[in-house]
């Protein structure tokens, strides 16, 4: 497949996000430079084919920082001023601190674009990364006073070469919105893990999916959630304090079961996850009898009828079907269910056939 995005993308800060880029543009034939403060972390990038060395003479058309929160708004500034033809985005997990830093020190922010992928993993530098870590997944673009819509859309573009969903939100939105959907559920899924350990063994040893699926981003870098945390404190504070009052209200109940009033309040606790859980895009309930794969169609016209022809053509039968847009995306997400049996050289076939399966 060949790209939208022409021109040099230069990356800066080879770990899992940078690299996973790099391998999603180098994959299509994008011309990818690295560059890292660590030279053993830029040679494995460089090893998995994320991209080429730096060099003098490079001339990237966009450049992406990928470093962590704490230095971000600095390398930004360099790259700012290394290159001063290029556009420069960051995918740090917060915007608004790194955006007024570079307001505040003068640098040329009519060049800079922020953005976030909502995309990432527990794990961290190079060898975590995947080339289809953004597959279907919102890519947060935070306009400011001094960028321009055409900025806007070019990196609008170079997510959505990478199968994400881009999202324009201004920083200090976006801000409030990660509180809630990422950093708190981070302190969470944290706080839950760190019961287990002094839990005794026979207990550890009974786990099953449900611990599994609340705990994965436990094993988080804790160094890298610090500095998010610490970043966007404020907005995850009264968050976690209506989540204290819940808690609060829940002990209550457990206290005394049997009392007045205790069986409704823990049944409204878990009618309202019921609820919460609903809101989530594309998580309305598993029906345990089919298997749903996610395929990623351009937003044009005749595309969601060729898609179903096709599995037409491929003989599977179509158990469901869900259409989702995101506003303003060039995208469509379609969740096909099928039958188990079917779904695996359903994935494969597709594929085959070009299209993209996340
Ligand atoms: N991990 C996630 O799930 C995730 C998801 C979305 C966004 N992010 C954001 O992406 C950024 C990178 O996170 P990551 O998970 O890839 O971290 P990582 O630790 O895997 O990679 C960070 C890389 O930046 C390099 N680096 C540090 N300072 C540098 C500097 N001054 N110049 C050049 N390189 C430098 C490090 O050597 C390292 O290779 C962070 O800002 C994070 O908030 C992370
Ligand atoms: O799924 C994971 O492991 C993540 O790290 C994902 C996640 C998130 O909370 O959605 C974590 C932090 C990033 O800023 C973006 C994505």
């Amino acid at each position: 497949m060949s790209a939208r995005t022409t021109g040099q993308v230069r990356v800066v800060g080879t770990g899992l996000l940078g690299t996973s880029i790099g391998l999603g543009l180098t994959s299509l034939d994008v011309d990818v430079v690295l560059d890292d403060v660590s030279p053993s972390t830029l040679a494995l990038a460089v090893d998995y084919g994320a991209g080429r060395r730096a060099a003098e003479g490079d001339a990237p058309a966009i450049v992406v920082v990928a470093v962590p929160p704490d230095v971000v708004a600095r390398v930004v500034a360099e790259e700012l001023a290394r290159f001063p033809e290029a556009l420069v985005t960051d995918v740090a997990s917060v915007k608004a601190g790194p955006l007024a830093a570079l307001q505040a020190a003068g640098a040329p922010v009519a060049r800079y674009l922020g953005s976030h992928p909502m995309a990432g993993r527990e794990r961290s530098g190079p060898i975590a990364a995947r080339a289809d870590l953004f597959l279907g997944r919102p890519w947060v673009i935070a306009p400011h006073e001094a960028s321009t819509a055409e900025q806007a859309v070019l990196l609008e573009s170079l997510a959505f070469e990478l199968g994400a969903i881009p999202v324009r939100l201004p920083a200090e939105r976006h801000d409030d919105a990660v509180a809630v959907v990422s950093h708190a559920p981070q302190l969470v899924s944290s706080l839950l893990a760190a019961r287990l350990v002094d839990a005794p063994d026979h207990a550890t040893d009974l786990a099953g999916q449900g611990l599994r699926d609340t705990t994965r981003i436990a094993a988080s870098d804790p160094a890298l959630w610090v500095q998010i945390l610490s970043a966007n404190a404020a907005r995850v504070l009264p968050v976690l304090s209506d989540l204290r009052d819940d808690l609060d209200a829940l002990l209550g109940a457990l206290a005394d079961p049997a009392a007045p009033g205790a069986q409704r309040a823990l049944a409204d606790v878990l009618a309202a996850g019921n609820d919460g859980v609903a809101r989530i895009p594309g998580k309305h309930g598993v029906d345990l009898r089919t298997t749903t794969l996610t395929v990623l169609i351009d937003d044009r016209p005749g595309q969601l009828a060729r898609l179903l022809t096709e599995i037409g053509e491929l003989g599977v039968n179509l158990e469901d079907m869900r259409l989702e847009h995101s506003p303003g995306a060039p995208i469509g997400i379609v969740e096909v269910s099928v039958l188990p049996e079917a779904a695996g050289g359903l994935e494969a076939d597709l594929e085959r056939r070009g299209w993209r399966v996340a």
